[in-house]
């Protein structure tokens, strides 16, 4: 098969053209992509000009060395690998054909970044119709998926657990002329503990960089071909850097400028400064967590809100925000599964009546959107129309866990509540990074106990300064029973009527729907549990002593003690623990 032949990088890259900064001054032709492509991603996708890691990265991938690239949310990450997969594929002669199996393989930790690529990838293919996209990820039918690979797959998106399944079980997956192995947010894979899975599949693909091969799993059908890796980070740690060293090879490292205020990216060649070994990496690591790099359009503020109060101004924050803009969207960050179903149950659920009158056309919801929730305890299919329809609506509200928090592209989205801290500032991040995506307006909101306030320390330690939301100023907006809070006097927000008035509404509304009750009470513990489990240096500001559970429970409408529903869990998890060894000593016993 015909090799494409290496383009030179005569790109300039400059700030300024097509948009603050975030543009090269060059277009995607001088980055030595196919007329065709550059036509297609300027005519259909309406990419005028590469962003600054395109321009950067585009013409490195196309030389066809091994590369790492380390570069802010929302700046266009996924065409810097597509893009010259497509256009050197599209090169090949005799053309590539669906018997020839699968040339590239892409990598990503979640089902939702999977279905976002292929879709990415699918209208980057519109014009090169004989190159065909695919994927596999965890909760699609396993016969169906071995039924595409079998016809074969030109460039196939992947989770690391589904594709090590088809490698070790689907005999007709033909990968035997794979080039390129991409691996998207590799930090998100390995921290979601797919680090064994991905060495795996790199001994399964014979990938693994010489000094590191573990020979008895080389792959006969593969490692006929050479080999293009690449390697796609948010964040440099020492298991990204295990990765880094043993799936790639001379690597070209391209970055941003950690330092704030720099326009120009960071180029450093740590295959040529130091033969191959990644150890620069580590010491890079260090540096690059020092700073992020946030989009400075993106207004970023934090409200401090007692916990007993939580629930009351999340709820008043949005309603105000969608009634003073109807159209837009919010997505807001729980630290629990189980929390986002207690709070897309209630937001579906609550109606109140503004003038307290009893009529039901009176009666309204929080939020006159639609709401969607995402989290990965859902089923496939309830996950992924959630994340297509929140991806299709022109207002609406997502209430999710981090599993939206990485990598994930939704139009539009004009503002990120976290009501649950994000942990890691790196997780603040990513998090935030759903907003103001290449050049967008976007808000940012980051709800802080009074108790938790030093997280804003830890961020500004690493760059990212937050101002406070004026919080008092929503709250006297709305009224109760028709009448608005005037007293000039500054009263707490705890004693304010709107609190106490939606508080007492709330608590009396969930003590009278069992099925919310239970989520309430469910969420609660597993709140508690996720705040217990903060590590290291942030234990010291999340405090689990600190926290007043009585308060915790008024923050999920609950009105029992504490203890009560901490017990009620426990028996609830013991007999569901029950039920599980019931249903596996059955299986085994049918298995028998
Ligand atoms: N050259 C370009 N011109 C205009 N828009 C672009 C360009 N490149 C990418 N985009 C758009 O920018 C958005 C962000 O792109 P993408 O999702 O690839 O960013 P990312 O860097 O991977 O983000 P994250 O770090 O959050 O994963 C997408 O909506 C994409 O369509």
């Amino acid at each position: 098969m015909k090799e494409p032949k290496e383009k030179k990088n005569g790109a300039e890259v400059a700030a300024g053209a097509g948009g603050e900064g975030l543009f090269a001054s060059c277009s995607f032709s001088d980055l030595g992509l196919h007329p065709f492509l550059c036509q297609h991603l300027r005519d259909k996708m309406g990419f005028e000009f590469p962003t600054q890691i395109q321009a950067q990265a585009i013409p490195v991938v196309v030389s066809g060395r091994h590369v790492l690239v380390n570069a802010a949310t929302g700046t266009g990450k996924t065409i810097v690998y597509l893009a010259p997969i497509v256009h050197l594929l599209q090169m090949y002669e005799p053309r590539v054909q669906r018997s020839d199996g699968t040339f590239a393989l892409v990598l990503v930790p979640t089902r939702e970044l999977c279905m976002q690529v292929h879709g990415v990838l699918q209208k980057l293919l519109h014009c090169f119709h004989w190159i065909v996209p695919g994927y596999i990820m965890g909760g699609e039918n396993r016969a169906k998926e071995k039924a595409r690979l079998r016809k074969g797959i030109s460039i196939l998106v992947a989770t690391p657990g589904r594709l090590l399944d088809h490698l070790k079980n689907t005999s007709s997956f033909n990968y035997t002329n794979l080039h390129w192995i991409v691996f998207d947010e590799a930090d998100r894979i390995l921290e979601l503990g797919f680090g064994k899975a991905v060495e795996e599949i790199l001994d399964f693909l014979g990938s693994r960089q010489a000094d590191h091969v573990c020979k008895q799993h080389m792959n006969t059908k593969s490692a006929k071909f050479s080999r293009q890796n690449l390697l796609l980070s948010a964040t440099l740690n020492d298991k990204v850097n295990h990765l880094a060293n043993i799936s790639l090879e001379n690597p070209i490292m391209i970055g941003m400028d950690c330092k704030k205020d720099s326009a120009v990216p960071l180029k450093l060649s740590l295959g040529d400064a130091v033969g191959g070994d990644l150890e620069g990496v580590g010491a890079l690591s260090s540096q690059l967590t020092e700073n992020y790099n946030l989009p400075s359009q993106l207004v970023q503020r934090y409200v401090k809100v007692s916990c007993g109060s939580r629930l009351v101004v999340l709820l008043s924050i949005l309603r105000f925000a969608f009634e003073r803009e109807t159209s837009q969207k919010i997505v807001v960050f729980f630290s629990t599964c189980d929390a986002v179903d207690f709070h897309y149950s209630l937001l579906n659920k609550f109606k109140w009546s503004p003038k307290l009158q009893p009529e039901a056309n009176q009666e309204q919801k929080i939020v006159g959107c639609r709401s969607f929730h995402l989290h990965g305890n859902m089923e496939h299919e309830d996950r992924r129309k959630a994340f297509h329809e929140f991806t299709s609506e022109k207002s609406a509200l997502l209430l999710c866990t981090d599993v939206a928090a990485r990598g994930l592209d939704f139009p539009k989205v004009r503002c990120i509540i976290q009501y649950d801290s994000p942990g890691e500032a790196s997780e603040y991040v990513h998090r935030v990074g759903r907003t103001a995506r290449l050049g967008e307006k976007g808000e940012a909101l980051l709800f802080l106990q009074p108790v938790e306030i030093d997280y804003l320390h830890d961020l500004q330690h690493h760059g990212v300064s937050l101002k406070e939301y004026p919080l008092q100023k929503i709250i006297d907006s709305f009224s109760v029973h028709g009448q608005k809070h005037h007293n000039k006097k500054l009263i707490s927000l705890e004693t304010h009527p709107w609190v106490l008035f939606l508080q007492k509404t709330l608590e009396t509304f969930i003590s009278t729907e069992s099925k919310l009750k239970k989520l309430a009470n469910d969420a609660f513990c597993s709140w508690v549990r996720a705040y217990t489990a903060h590590r290291g240096e942030l234990k010291r500001i999340f405090m689990v002593k600190k926290l007043h559970l009585g308060h915790v429970a008024r923050s999920f409408g609950l009105k029992d003690q504490p203890s009560l529903v901490g017990r009620s869990h426990q028996i609830e998890s013991k007999k569901r623990k029950r039920d599980q060894k019931k249903a596996i000593s059955f299986k085994r016993r049918k298995s028998s």
